[in-house]
């Protein structure tokens, strides 16, 4: 079902690489009648504004909120109850309330903490999988979620009508959506997301500690310069996620340090056998996922092609 949003009014909280880039999209493709903006900083506003990401913004937090139909909440994770917080009063009862936020077990505890029955069932909490290590607002980018994942975990009082709308805006900027449990998604994210870049950060901060090695920085290419990109991810933004998620990356760190150890003892004592077969499982396992992308870049094509 196609749901009309060309009457509502969008506001986004948060005008960095996040906010600002569905905000520009949705602008560009006229998706709202109206985006509004607010941020922390009056100057990231006036330059929401005159990147033209928006319509309007306001320090009037009351007033944007009492008139949005739907809002976007995009700051760092930990901000975001503090931001609940500070709009629930003014959140009309069919107003839908959405985030961008990189863990859901926050949002969904903040929600169910602060939010009313009614409001509840507009509670939409979200994450696209898509992004980079830049941020801020001349980070926004309109092009970016275009054939990227959003995963929408709602929970069980928000309203299927609540959902479809959300689902109705990512796909008008170019997204695909799919439906997760909030807890389930927090563990696939820490498995490949938020473990990934703890290994960027770690691995790039403990070679540039070593003075002898400060040479290989020149000769980065290939993979460790895909390391140093994403160790160059926001400190805050990463900060916030390693903390509300926890538990779970925890438990998948401790299982890689196990499997690390065992890749260790194997080189000390020049097990090539060992080696080998964990190098060739892991070319199958790329393998396996080249297959998977080529496969949804071929449906993206022929969708693309019968709309
Ligand atoms: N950067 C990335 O690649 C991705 C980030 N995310 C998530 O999106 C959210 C936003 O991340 P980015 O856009 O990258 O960060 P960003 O740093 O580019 O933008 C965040 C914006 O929120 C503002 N802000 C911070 N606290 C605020 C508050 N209390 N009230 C109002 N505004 C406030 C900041 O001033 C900034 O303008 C985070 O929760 C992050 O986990 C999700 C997917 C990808
Ligand atoms: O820059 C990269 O490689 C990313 O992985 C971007 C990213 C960062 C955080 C997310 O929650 C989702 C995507």
């Amino acid at each position: 079902m196609t749901v009309n949003l060309t009457d509502k009014n969008l506001l986004v909280i948060g005008l960095g690489l996040i906010g600002g880039s569905l905000a520009k999209a949705c602008r560009q493709n006229k998706i709202f009648a109206s985006i509004s903006g607010f941020s922390r900083k009056a100057e990231t506003m006036s330059d929401a504004l005159s990147l033209g990401l928006v319509d309007e913004v306001s320090d009037d937090l009351q007033a944007l909120v009492s008139k949005a139909d739907v809002i976007f909440l995009a700051v760092p994770i930990l901000s975001t109850p503090i931001v609940m917080a500070q709009i629930q009063p003014y959140l009309r009862n069919d107003t839908i309330v959405t985030d961008g936020g990189s863990v859901k077990g926050t949002v969904v505890k903040a929600g169910l903490e602060l939010l009313t029955d009614a409001q509840l069932k507009m509670f939409v909490p979200g994450h696209p999988i898509a992004g980079s290590e830049r941020s801020g607002v001349t980070a926004a980018d309109e092009h970016l979620y275009i054939d990227h994942r959003i995963i929408l975990t709602p929970i069980a009082e928000t309203e299927p009508e609540a959902v479809q709308v959300v689902s109705q805006m990512w796909k008008s900027v170019g997204a695909e959506v799919d439906i997760m449990a909030w807890d389930y998604h927090d563990e696939v994210l820490a498995a490949t997301s938020h473990l990934p870049h703890m290994l960027a950060f770690n691995l790039v901060d403990t070679l540039s500690k070593q003075s002898e090695n400060r040479e290989i920085f020149n000769y980065a290419a290939g993979g460790f310069r895909d390391f140093t990109r994403i160790a160059a991810s926001d400190p805050t933004m990463w900060h916030d996620i390693f903390i509300a998620n926890h538990r779970a990356i925890l438990k998948v760190l401790d299982s890689y340090l196990d499997e690390l150890h065992k890749l260790r003892n194997a080189v000390a004592v020049s097990d090539g056998e060992y080696m080998k077969f964990v190098f060739q499982e892991a070319k199958e396992a790329r393998e396996h996922f080249s297959e998977i992308l080529e496969n949804r870049a071929r449906r993206l094509q022929r969708s693309a092609t019968h709309e």
